[in-house]
């Protein structure tokens, strides 16, 4: 198909002229020739089972140079067929080249392999050393078309992976830098940050591509088969200046791998690439199909769509649904081409791959507005008309339902996202709250201590007891017990809440875990309630500890200073047992040691005795949780 002969102006200049014209046949099947050009090439299957011409891939699959008829499904017609006979050079003069000369010209033009995983995208695309896919080819052909005195050639070369830019010639380089945005000199979407580097050679460019493909196997070493999760988009730019205005425009032709098309497993990271691929490839179906109308006079301008994102029919054209149709809008208008390369396996014998390899089908036939021809031949054409018609309202249906679903799958993986990362925080939480438990014990354990501590003390503050007067002996010792009965009190007090905590921290972690494992799309309102819970009982834990600190270190002091009045009271008793006058002058007048129920007196009253530093507990609260 010679789109030259069809073309008027280069887009850069008139960018509301479409690129061909059509003469509709009605025939159901038949594609109508259009700036979209849609071909299907299939895999060839084991050496026994290949087929020998290029008519006929396999019995149950019979094709000729533009149909292939699906059993139980019916006739696809595409621009080509390519049996698994056909070279890389044959797919590349058909699909390609055609393009290629487009992009020279001074239109934008874009090639796309779709297809589910191992059908032949890359090897397509890429080729092999000696069997050169379409890149090779296109570059080859590329340069050896421009005039250098006037045409400057740049290549960047980037994959899109789960919605998110990664340079594939400069892959370090962060994906939140790389954005997406309108450039006012090219006209093109372009990305902020992209490495795009001007060539010489065929070899540098070559190179370049093959350090790209480098830095996404590296990734699919790690995950198998994630290039096939990924969109990789090559681009290369051609800057034309006019030697007597000096004006410069930029065309582009963009050759994308495009992620494999098929269903994701049950895996929850498989179903988020496959959620995202799947809403691009609809977005991209769309479009096209869309373009693919507007071009053969049967629906909206397409041309208009890629400036206003509406068409003439006020449909939205869905460019900014994904990364790859924003990136690709201007070349995805009326003024560009477009080619669609889908690559099936009917030899491949999984179960679901029959079922892909149909979808795929569907897509291409979307991508060309084609209907599907019933598998039975009609016998009018009135029914045939009938018949097509019903298929394009089910077809239309199947759309709408596929969007649906490939939304609601979105909305189900980042739900499923949300939730494990809220079951992450409520184990770290309910973590943090043991390490805090267990430093509660801790706690409660020297508390244990200090009332072991306190009586001993009131032991060695009892009667006969060296150190104390005997008229203040009782007071001492009423004071220690009245603090050690509150010690007591609090020692079962922070036992109970222990005892306490523990039931209910089995209990909510047990219902937290299990809510959350069990049902991961379920039950947000109880798992955020058991959240509030947990925090609120890790407060009051922290609370309890901090009180718990001040209130031991008031006990440190205060027995500090009981030991040093006890030992001060013994100095001054062997002293005044020795000077009976000296005891007269002694500072400690009446009560030796006065210790009062209140903390705070009994405490400065010590250290008052002691001499000693103690200074009265500040807070009222513990005060408060002490009595
Ligand atoms: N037309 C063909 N002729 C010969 N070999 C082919 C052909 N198509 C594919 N292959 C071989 O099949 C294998 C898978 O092909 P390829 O990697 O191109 O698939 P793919 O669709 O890109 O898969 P993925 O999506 O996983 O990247 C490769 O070993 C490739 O060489």
């Amino acid at each position: 198909m010679d789109y030259r002969s069809r073309r008027t102006m280069p887009a850069h200049r008139r960018v509301s002229s479409t690129l061909s014209v059509s003469s509709r046949d009605d025939t159901p099947g038949t594609p109508v020739p259009t700036n979209i050009t849609v071909s299907v090439r299939l895999k060839p299957g084991q050496p026994s089972q290949a087929a020998p011409s290029q008519s006929s891939s396999s019995p149950s699959w019979p094709t000729t140079a533009t149909t292939i008829a699906v059993p139980d499904v019916g006739v696809f017609g595409f621009d080509n067929v390519f049996g698994p006979t056909t070279n890389s050079q044959q797919v590349f003069t058909a699909v390609a080249k055609p393009v290629v000369n487009a992009v020279v010209e001074g239109y934008h033009g874009t090639i796309f392999a779709y297809g589910m995983t191992g059908t032949g995208k890359t090897y397509s695309m890429r080729g092999l050393p000696s069997q050169p896919g379409i890149i090779p080819l296109a570059v080859a052909d590329i340069f050896g078309q421009v005039s250098f005195a006037t045409t400057t050639i740049s290549v960047s070369y980037l994959e899109i992976y789960n919605e998110h830019v990664k340079d594939l010639l400069n892959p370090t380089v962060a994906a939140d830098t790389l954005k997406l945005y309108d450039s006012p000199d090219s006209g093109l979407v372009r990305v902020r940050n992209l490495r795009c580097v001007r060539v010489a050679t065929i070899q540098e460019l070559n190179d370049l591509v093959s350090q790209g493909d480098l830095a996404r196997r590296t990734e699919g070493t790690e995950y198998n088969a994630v290039s096939s999760r990924s969109h990789a988009v090559l681009q290369i730019f051609l800057e034309k200046s006019d030697p007597l205005t000096s004006a410069t425009s930029t065309t582009v032709l963009s050759l994308c791998d495009l992620a494999g098309s098929e269903r994701a497993a049950a895996d929850i990271e498989r179903r988020k690439e496959g959620a995202y691929i799947n809403r691009s490839l609809l977005a991209l179906g769309t479009i096209i199909a869309r373009l693919s109308a507007a071009s053969a006079g049967t629906g909206a301008s397409a041309s208009s769509a890629a400036t206003t994102t509406t068409d003439s029919h006020d449909h939205h054209i869905p460019y900014r649904d994904s990364k790859l149709t924003r990136l690709l809008q201007h070349s995805l208008s009326g003024a560009a081409l477009v080619s669609v390369l889908c690559t099936i396996d009917t030899h491949n014998p999984a179960r679901h791959a029959l079922a892909e390899t149909v979808n795929t089908l569907r897509f291409a036939a979307r991508a060309k507005n084609v209907a599907i021809t019933p598998a039975r031949a009609v016998a009018t054409t009135a029914a045939a008309t009938n018949s097509a018609a019903a298929n394009a309202v089910i077809e239309s249906l199947r759309l709408d339902l596929e969007r649906e679903r490939a939304e609601t799958e979105i909305v189900k993986v980042e739900l499923a996202e949300v939730r494990k990362q809220a079951y992450e925080h409520r184990i770290r939480e309910q973590e943090k709250y043991d390490r805090e438990k267990r430093e509660l014990e801790l706690q409660r354990d020297a508390l244990k201590d200090r009332v072991t501590q306190l009586t001993r003390l009131i032991l060695g503050a009892g009667p006969g007891a060296a150190g104390i007067t005997s008229p203040d002996k009782p007071r001492a010792t009423i004071g220690i017990s009245a603090e050690l009965d509150r010690y007591k009190t609090r020692v079962e007090e922070l036992e109970r809440k222990l005892a306490h905590s523990q039931i209910t921290d089995n209990s909510t972690t047990t219902s937290a875990v299990s809510s959350s494992l069990s049902s991961p799309l379920s039950s947000s309102s109880a798992s955020s309630s058991t959240d509030l819970l947990l925090q609120q009982k890790l407060h009051s834990a922290e609370a309890e500890i901090k009180e718990l600190r001040e209130y031991l270190a008031d006990k440190d002091r205060m027995i500090n200073a009981l030991k040093r009045a006890s030992s001060f009271a013994t100095t001054t008793t062997a002293s005044r047992s020795q000077d009976p006058a000296e005891h007269a002058l002694r500072p400690l007048h009446g009560s030796t040691i006065n210790i009062h129920a209140d903390t705070t007196s009994s405490s400065a009253a010590a250290a008052a005795a002691a001499g000693g530093d103690m200074t009265p507990l500040a807070n009222p609260k513990l005060r408060r949780s002490v009595r």
